[in-house]
């Protein structure tokens, strides 16, 4: 990274201090990868060494860093093995987020402590009939008395039967009616309690094998109401206000792509100055030499565009959700490109398990599709600079019409 990179010199120490953590993670990338295993070990020294629960604020024991902080780490992981990435991403983005912004004390001193010792919570929205469209959801949490019980299915599901708190997104039912859609925090404990919350199946992926993709069932999973995340403006706007914190985990999920492409491209380089054929080193052949460029140009479009975002976050440490949806865009896709067009440059070696570039292939598919697809995004995208809004079901321009009689402006907030 050049020295117009607009860090301050603690960030750049910060980040000098994760790469050097992330060596250790880089060599155990593939055995994670082979085994399938979640990185335990790593996740304890990440945890000693302040990159889980960086954004902790002060007041709950935390060193209070930035959404920036956090991307900075988590490229540097995310180079070295992506699965640590993600880690350090939803240790701090996405729901540790909203219990900062929305959580009682109780609440927000449950998650500090979670997080600061290495627990990465796992964020509950996705159905098996609910994927991009997740307002769809079918899940219930139903008010009865002073608890909720909830009952539903939640597929990929990511740290399904590592993670310990849960944030479930489910359809609110009081007094028999529907009311929107809520937040309720679940912690599973070493046991696998509270017995409603089930992870019944690990879902077998094509790339960030040690990090566990699950199906959760809800049983009768009774939670209390203080652990309802209760985000402002009630039940109705309740989507809204956590997808709004999940911005975070979208740019988040830019970084570990970002710095998948960023970590195959350094091997890129390395191997083309290293490998000759013909009597001279492969660099020297223009068609990888521009290969090459290409995909520095790419890497270094995606940080640009990643820190903007991530720098665009307000006082609730949520970023702009356009900035979020256009990193999170490019840098998913650009990281197929790139780290497609790093294999290459390896050759027959690159196809091989025996080096990581195949790892990063697999690894980076993911981002186009996890945290809300490239095609769904680009729609967020158009949505937010056309000042529309763009209804995807059958009925939806319909239902603006009868609302507001005239099709969609969207009110200024
Ligand atoms: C938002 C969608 C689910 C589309 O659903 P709808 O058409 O029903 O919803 P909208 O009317 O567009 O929005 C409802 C409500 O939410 C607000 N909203 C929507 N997006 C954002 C955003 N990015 N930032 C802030 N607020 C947002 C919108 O303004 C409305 O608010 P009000 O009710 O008016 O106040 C769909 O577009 C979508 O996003 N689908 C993707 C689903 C997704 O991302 N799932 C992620 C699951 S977790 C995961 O994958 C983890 C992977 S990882 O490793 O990170
Ligand atoms: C590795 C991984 C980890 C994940 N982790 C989590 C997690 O921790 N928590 C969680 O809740 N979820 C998680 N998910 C689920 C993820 O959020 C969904 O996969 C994603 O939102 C898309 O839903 P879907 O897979 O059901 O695809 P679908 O919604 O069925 O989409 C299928 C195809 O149709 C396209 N499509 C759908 N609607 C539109 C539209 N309106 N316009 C244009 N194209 C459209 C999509 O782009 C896609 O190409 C994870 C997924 C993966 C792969």
């Amino acid at each position: 990274m050049s020295s117009t990179d607009g860090l301050t010199q603690e960030q750049r120490a910060l980040r000098d201090r994760a790469r050097e953590l992330a060596q250790e993670a880089a060599a155990q990338a593939a055995e994670t990868d082979r085994s399938g295993q979640y990185p335990w070990l790593m996740v304890r020294k990440m945890a000693e060494a302040g990159f889980t629960g960086l954004t902790i604020p002060k007041e709950w024991g935390g060193p209070g860093g930035s959404v920036l902080d956090a991307a900075l780490v988590v490229e540097e992981f995310s180079k070295a093995c992506a699965v640590c990435g993600r880690i350090a991403v939803e240790a701090n983005m996405g729901a540790v987020g909203a219990i900062m912004a929305y959580g009682t004390e109780a609440q927000k001193k449950l998650a500090a402590g979670l997080v600061l010792a290495g627990d990465k919570p796992a964020i509950c929205i996705t159905e098996p009939e609910a994927g991009s469209a997740a307002t769809e959801m079918a899940t219930t949490a139903e008010r009865r008395g002073d608890r909720w019980i909830i009952n539903g299915r939640k597929t990929w599901i990511t740290g399904g039967g590592v993670s310990r708190l849960h944030l479930i997104f489910a359809r609110v039912v009081e007094d028999g009616a529907f009311k929107g859609i809520g937040g309720f925090l679940v912690v599973r404990d070493e046991a696998g309690k509270p017995e409603g919350l089930i992870v019944s199946r690990r879902i077998p992926s094509l790339g960030l094998c040690g990090m566990p993709e699950a199906e959760l069932e809800f049983s009768e999973l009774e939670v209390a109401d203080d652990m309802v995340l209760r985000a402002p403006g009630g039940w109705q706007r309740g989507f809204g206000r956590l997808i709004d914190a999940y911005n975070g985990q979208r740019v988040g999920a830019a970084t570990v792509a970002l710095g998948l492409a960023a970590g195959a491209y350094e091997h890129a380089v390395g191997r083309a100055n290293a490998r000759s054929q013909f009597g001279r080193p492969i660099a020297e052949f223009q068609g990888l030499g521009w290969m090459l460029a290409d995909m520095s140009i790419e890497v270094e479009a995606a940080r640009a565009l990643v820190h903007r975002a991530a720098r665009s976050a307000g006082p609730a440490g949520f970023p702009d959700r356009l900035a979020a949806a256009q990193a999170k865009v490019f840098a998913s896709e650009m990281a197929i490109r790139v780290t497609n067009g790093a294999l290459q440059v390896w050759g027959a070696a690159g196809y091989s398990k025996d080096n990581p570039m195949e790892r990063y292939l697999r690894d980076a598919r993911m981002f186009a599709i996890a945290g809300g697809t490239a095609q769904v995004l680009r729609t967020q995208v158009a949505e937010q600079i056309l000042g529309r809004k763009l209804p995807q079901t059958r009925d939806g321009f319909l239902r603006i019409i009868a609302e507001e009689g005239a099709v969609g402006k969207l009110a200024a907030d």
